[in-house]
């Protein structure tokens, strides 16, 4: 018998360059939160280690590669529902390659201020506040 998940962890990377700007990006129409911005991530996979599934979903979606030991926590946010999403934030200060959006997202680098002004996806503004702070 499947067993139906009552809760989904998600992981997201607030990764910074060399000048502090943070890479967000946004998300595909169509999805939920379809057009909102948000910290490039995903959904870990069943038997999957947190933050290997965030070197993998960074890879997916922006062709970069990250070092799981650089990912430090930082932050978590949670969204009621059936199932409930579990977002845990992690900050990193170092990638290798060029960002590309892979699945034709949009998707830059801001200083703090510049992302508050984005259309964020909600659980991405309470993130961002946490960051901030
Ligand atoms: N980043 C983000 N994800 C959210 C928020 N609220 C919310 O329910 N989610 C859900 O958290 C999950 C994020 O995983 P994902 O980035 O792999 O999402 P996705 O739409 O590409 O999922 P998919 O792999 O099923 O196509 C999605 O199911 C998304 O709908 C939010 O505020 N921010």
């Amino acid at each position: 018998m499947q067993k139906i998940p009552t809760w989904i962890l998600v992981v997201a990377v607030a990764l910074f360059d060399e000048n502090g700007r943070v890479l967000l990006q946004q998300r595909p129409a169509g999805k939920h939160h379809g057009g909102l911005w948000e910290f490039p991530g995903g959904k870990v996979e069943s038997g999957e280690i947190p933050q290997v599934a965030l070197v993998r979903e960074v890879a997916e979606e922006l062709g970069i590669g990250l070092d799981p030991a650089a990912l430090e926590p930082c932050a978590f946010a949670e969204e009621m529902g059936c199932p409930a999403i579990v977002l845990n934030l992690y900050t990193c200060r170092s990638h290798a390659g060029e960002p590309a959006g892979l699945e034709g997202q949009q998707f830059g680098w801001f200083d703090l201020a510049g992302a508050a002004q984005l259309a964020l996806a909600p659980m991405d503004r309470r993130l961002l506040q946490q960051l901030v702070r």
